[in-house]
């Protein structure tokens, strides 16, 4: 049927009306603009001021759209390269907003890495200003090219999706993104107690507990350490004996659901070093497991079975697949000795997840449900970890324990939380989050300093003191965490056992 062009309520109907399409370009207000650039990922980013009622930016918007969508959203060709947003000059709530960038047309944008853009304000003639002006832009190619030559890429608008990713071998510089996704997995993972009120008894109350321990002492992302941190102190009140407080009913304020594991602005369904070639693979599980990794490398040696046990029971508990958490149960289940080394706990996850691999490669291979980009495979290949392998046949690989441990803690310690060092603002800023995050960096020495922590804690919020606060606990409660959590998968007074019974047990 033909649509006459001016008839918009039609266009709604039929859903070709471009306002029903989803816009990729981040939309941002005076109140989301300065936490939306804090915590963004990209590396650069392009803002648009415009105003609804301008023509001109209305006959803009499906060119800025065009780079929008090679950049951002869950389908973007180049995520966390450029964020591109835009800011409504019209609304009231932005005018003062767009007066502190001096907009006197529309559209009008800038360029700058996201975290100049907090709390700035820009002036025609201003000197040394780290935001530029986008001055060529008026066509999707005109933006893209201009974008290209200020970051020496050569990126195209037709470029397609995962054309430039080779598959698990490019992990090596894709690392450091990946903390993005675990702080999206541990949200998700959140997200899906809630949603279906999984702490049900004091048992699995028990078992998010200890994992919200956890993920205070260890997880690599501040932010979490800090969420989980709350949640853990208020538990008592939320889920008095194990019965948890899950609505939000009006007024209702000690919730689970009032609560934000990693905070408030965490992205959801960007995953990116997880992200799949298609809409239905990697994602959530893959942030799951690289969450796991990440706290196996953080821990230390006295916490080792607390680890194990904790995470066993978590993926028990809460992974609601059921196969899966079936057959991680069985290999939970077939450990008889109890772990005494962080190296244990590392390996012992890293061969457990090559057994999940190699079971999931044929089956996917057969029934051809795996990600073509992402083919599963036993890890790390060669190419990502010569040292690792002391030699290798199609059929089996004699493996290097210690160098494949040293590449675990570096893989999942430092590279993975290097991304937070490079993306911070103010040298003062830069030190406390680097001293914090670095708290999160796989270490071998048993006691966090307490003057440092407390220094730290002093320096950006109680939170640093906090997490010392946890792992100290941790520490000194080691003995009775190994009594009190270990009996499930162990057979407590067998702790002598030798490395030999170990790498059969591998
Ligand atoms: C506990 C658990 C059990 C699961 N069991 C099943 C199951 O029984 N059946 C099923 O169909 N799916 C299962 N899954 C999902 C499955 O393992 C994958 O997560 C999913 O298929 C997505 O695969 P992926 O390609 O993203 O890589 P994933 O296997 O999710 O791995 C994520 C990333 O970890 C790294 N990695 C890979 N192997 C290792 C290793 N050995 N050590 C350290 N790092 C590694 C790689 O960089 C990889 O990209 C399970 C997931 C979890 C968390």
């Amino acid at each position: 049927a033909s649509v006459s062009p001016g008839s918009r309520s039609i266009l709604r109907d039929i859903g070709i009306n471009n306002s029903d399409q989803k816009d990729n370009a981040v939309e941002l207000n005076a109140t989301n603009f300065d936490s939306v650039f804090q915590d963004s990922s990209a590396k650069y980013a392009v803002l648009e001021f415009f105003a609804h009622w301008c023509p001109a930016c209305r006959n803009y918007k499906p060119h800025y759209e065009k780079v929008a969508k090679l950049f951002n959203g869950a389908d973007a060709v180049h995520p966390g390269v450029v964020l591109m947003t835009r800011v409504d000059c019209a609304l009231k709530m932005n005018v003062q907003l767009c007066d502190k960038f001096s907009i006197n047309h529309f559209p009008m944008l800038f360029w700058a890495p996201p975290k100049k853009f907090v709390d700035s304000s820009w002036k025609p003639k201003q000197e040394k200003s780290e935001i530029s002006v986008v001055d060529e832009w008026r066509t999707a190619d005109l933006l893209l090219s201009w974008i290209n030559k200020q970051i020496g890429s050569s990126y195209g608008l037709n470029d397609q999706k995962f054309g430039n990713l080779l598959p698990n071998i490019s992990d090596h510089e894709q690392i450091s993104q990946a903390i993005f996704d675990i702080e999206e997995a541990t949200e998700e993972a959140f997200g899906i107690i809630l949603s279906l009120k999984a702490i049900k008894s004091s048992e699995t109350g028990t078992s998010f507990i200890r994992f919200l321990q956890l993920l205070v002492a260890h997880h690599p992302s501040r932010r979490c350490r800090k969420g989980s941190a709350e949640i853990l102190v208020n538990f008592d009140d939320l889920c008095p004996s194990g019965e948890c407080s899950y609505d939000q009913e009006a007024g209702a304020k000690d919730t689970l659901r009032n609560y934000h594991i990693c905070g408030k602005d965490i992205p959801r369904g960007n995953y990116m070093f997880c992200r799949g070639s298609k809409n239905e693979t990697r994602g959530f599980s893959c942030g799951l497991w690289v969450l796991m990794h990440s706290l196996s490398v953080r821990i230390e040696d006295g916490e080792s079975q607390f680890a194990f046990t904790t995470i066993c029971d978590f993926i028990n508990n809460f992974f609601m697949c059921d196969d899966c958490r079936q057959h991680f149960h069985d290999m939970c289940l077939s450990v008889k000795t109890p772990f005494k080394k962080a190296r244990d706990i590392v390996l012992w996850l890293w061969s457990t997840h090559n057994k999940v691999n190699e079971r999931l490669k044929k089956d996917e291979e057969s029934l051809g449900t795996g990600d073509p980009k992402f083919p599963k495979m036993i890890w790390p290949p060669k190419q990502l970890c010569p040292s690792c392998y002391l030699s290798s046949t199609q059929k089996s690989i004699d493996w290097d324990h210690d160098e494949v441990y040293k590449f675990l803690k570096k893989y999942y310690g430092e590279k993975l939380v290097s991304i937070y060092k490079k993306n911070s603002v103010s040298a003062r800023k830069e030190e406390v989050v680097v001293a914090a995050e670095e708290m999160a960096v796989p270490t071998n020495a048993l006691v966090v300093p307490v003057g440092a922590a407390l220094a730290i804690a002093l320096a950006s919020c109680a939170f640093g003191a906090l997490a010392c606060y946890w792992r100290t606990q941790q520490k000194n409660r080691k003995s009775h965490y190994l009594k009190r959590y270990s009996s499930n998968y162990m057979v407590m007074n067998t702790f002598g056992n030798s490395e030999s019974e170990r790498e059969k047990e591998r």
